[in-house]
C-alpha cells in the first residue's frame, strides 16, 4: 500500500513528461499519419490522370479547374510544404500545390488524395487522382461536379470585370465588334442613396436569378431577367447598373444603338456575347423616340428575344429610360422586362443621406427649411444635390444654402412655366422637366457650375415619387 502511494507521484510525473514531449513534438501527427498510410494500404485504389495539355497542346480546362479547387483547400495549408506567390493584389499571398505534393480532400466520407506530378515528357504536368475502388462508383462523378462548381464560382469570384462597348468603325470594318476596358465605376450598392427595401429586393432578386438555373430548365426557359430602370436625369440609373454588375460580378456589355447598324447587326453583337453578362442599353426612350435610326422597333424586340433563341446561359438585360410613358407596350411588356425600378428625385431623408454622406453632416439648423421646401413640392436629383454638396464641400452651411437657392430657384421656374402657358409641361418638349427654361439651366449652372446638365434632361415623369428614396442604405 505504501509503495504504491509513493509510485503515484513518479507514475503522475511520468504522464505529464509523456504528454507533453507528445504535445511539444508531431509524434501522434507522425503516428496518425502512418496509421492512415496503413488504412490506404489495406484498400485497392483507382487512379485518374488529369494531364495539363490534351494530345493537341491545347491547355486542358479540368487541368486549371482542378488546380483552382485544390489550391482552395484549407488542407494546402496544413500540409508539409507547398509554394507561396503573391496574388493580383499587392497584399495577396496564394497557395499552390508543388510538384511531387499530395493533397488529401474528404468527399461524401470517402478520402481521396490528389498529387501533382511532372509528365514524363518535359515540363507539363499532371494531377493523378486517387480514389478507392470501393467508393469510385459512389463518388466519382459528383465529386467531379462538385470541383467544377466549386472552380466556377472561385474564378467568378476573382475575375475582374470588364465594361465591353461596341464600336463604329467601318473603315476597319470592326463594326459591331466589342471593345473591352477593365471596368471600374465605384458605385455599389452601399454607396447608392435610395430606399432601403427596394435595393434588398433587387439584392434577392439577382440571388434568386443566379441560383435557378434548375428552375429555368424545368419550366424549359431561358435562364435570363430584364431590368428596367426609369427616371428623370440624374438620378442614379446608370450608378445602379454599376451596382447590379459588381454585386453580380459580371461583365457588362453597354450596347450604343447609335453605332449599330442595322437589325440583324443588333442581333450579332448579342450572339458575341458571351454567359454571366449584363446587357445594357441606356436611354432606350430617347433612342426610340429619334426619327430616322438604323434599328428598328421591331429589331429592338428581336434583338430582346434574340438572347432567347441564341443563349441558354444566364443573362441580366437591363434597359434605362427617363420616362416609360411614351415606350410601345410591346417592348415592356413581362417576358421582355421582367422587373420595373422608379428612379425618383430626392426627397427629405433621401438629401438628408447625402448631406451625411457628401458633408458628415447629420442635423443642421437648416434641416427644418429644407424640409418644409421638400415638403412644398420642390426637388432636385442626387446629382445636382451631390455636384453642389462637393463643390461646397468646404462649408456644410454654404452647401445647404446652396440647396436651398437651387431648390427656389427650380421652384420659382416651375410656377413660371405653370403660370405662364396655364398648364405644366409634362413629356414632348425638347427640354422639358425642371429646367425647360433655358434662363433656368443658365441659373442653375452659373450658380453652381454644372457645366453638364440640361442637354439630355427629360420631363419628369407621372408616377414620380412612387417609389420614395428613404435615405438611409
Ligand atoms: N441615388 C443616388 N445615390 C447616390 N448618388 C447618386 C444617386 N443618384 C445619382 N447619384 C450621383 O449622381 C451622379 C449621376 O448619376 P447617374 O449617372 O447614375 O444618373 P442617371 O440616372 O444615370 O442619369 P442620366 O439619366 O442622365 O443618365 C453619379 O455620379 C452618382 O454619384
Ligand atoms: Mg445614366
Amino acid at each position: 500500500m505504501v509503495n504504491i502511494m509513493i509510485l503515484i507521484p513518479f507514475l503522475l510525473v511520468g504522464l505529464f513528461l509523456i504528454l507533453r514531449f507528445l504535445f511539444k513534438t508531431s509524434l501522434l501527427l507522425i503516428l496518425l499519419k502512418k496509421f492512415q498510410c496503413l488504412e490506404d494500404w489495406l484498400h485497392v485504389h483507382q487512379l485518374y490522370r488529369v494531364p495539363q495539355f490534351n494530345h493537341l497542346f491545347q491547355e486542358n480546362e479540368l487541368y486549371v479547374k482542378v488546380s483552382t479547387y485544390l489550391n482552395s483547400l484549407p488542407s494546402l495549408e496544413d500540409s508539409d510544404f507547398t509554394n507561396l506567390f503573391t496574388g493580383s493584389k499587392s497584399n495577396d499571398i496564394l497557395l499552390h500545390l508543388d510538384t511531387d505534393q499530395t493533397i488529401r480532400d474528404v468527399f461524401l466520407g470517402a478520402r481521396v488524395s490528389w498529387t501533382l506530378e511532372k509528365s514524363e515528357n518535359g515540363g507539363a504536368r499532371v494531377l493523378v487522382l486517387r480514389i478507392r475502388k470501393n467508393d469510385k462508383r459512389r463518388i466519382l462523378r459528383p465529386y467531379l461536379q462538385h470541383i467544377l462548381s466549386v472552380a466556377g464560382d472561385i474564378s467568378q469570384r476573382k475575375k475582374e470585370i470588364k465594361l465591353r462597348m461596341n464600336v463604329d468603325s467601318p473603315s476597319s470594318g470592326e463594326n459591331g465588334r466589342w471593345r473591352s476596358v477593365p471596368f471600374n465605376h465605384p458605385a455599389s450598392f452601399d454607396t447608392l442613396v435610395m430606399d432601403v427595401d427596394l435595393k434588398n429586393k433587387v439584392k434577392a432578386d439577382l440571388e434568386m436569378f443566379l441560383k435557378s438555373k434548375q428552375f429555368y430548365q424545368r419550366l424549359g426557359r431561358v435562364w435570363k431577367r430584364s431590368y428596367l430602370l426609369y427616371g428623370p436625369s440624374g438620378t442614379g440609373k446608370s450608378s445602379f447598373v454599376a451596382a447590379m454588375a459588381r454585386f453580380l460580378n459580371f461583365d457588362v456589355y453597354d450596347i450604343d444603338l447609335s453605332k449599330v447598324s442595322d437589325d440583324s447587326d443588333l442581333k450579332m453583337l448579342v450572339l458575341q456575347s458571351t454567359s454571366k453578362s449584363m446587357i445594357v442599353v441606356e436611354d432606350l426612350d430617347r433612342f426610340l423616340m429619334e426619327k430616322s435610326k438604323n434599328v428598328s422597333l421591331r429589331g429592338i424586340l428581336n434583338f430582346m428575344d434574340g438572347i432567347i433563341s441564341c443563349c441558354g446561359e444566364e443573362r441580366v438585360m437591363v434597359f434605362t429610360m427617363n420616362s416609360k410613358d411614351e415606350v410601345d407596350e410591346a417592348l415592356l411588356r413581362p417576358g421582355r422586362i421582367d422587373v420595373h425600378i422608379q428612379f425618383p428625385l430626392c426627397d427629405f431623408p433621401c438629401f438628408k443621406h447625402l448631406a451625411n454622406n457628401y458633408l458628415g453632416v447629420k442635423e443642421h439648423k437648416l434641416f427644418p427649411q429644407l424640409e418644409e421646401i421638400f415638403q412644398g413640392g420642390a426637388s432636385l436629383s442626387p446629382a445636382e444635390i451631390g455636384e453642389i454638396m462637393i463643390s461646397n464641400r468646404s462649408s456644410p452651411t454654404r452647401a445647404l444654402k446652396s440647396v436651398i437657392s437651387a431648390m427656389q430657384t427650380n421652384a420659382g421656374a416651375k410656377s413660371r412655366r405653370v403660370s405662364g402657358d396655364g398648364a405644366e409641361e409634362i413629356g414632348g418638349g425638347e427640354q422639358g422637366g425642371l429646367f425647360s427654361r433655358e434662363h433656368s439651366v443658365r441659373d442653375f449652372r452659373k450658380l453652381y457650375g454644372l457645366l453638364k446638365m440640361g442637354s439630355r434632361r427629360k420631363d419628369e415623369p407621372l408616377d414620380l415619387g412612387s417609389a420614395d428614396k428613404d435615405g438611409s442604405n
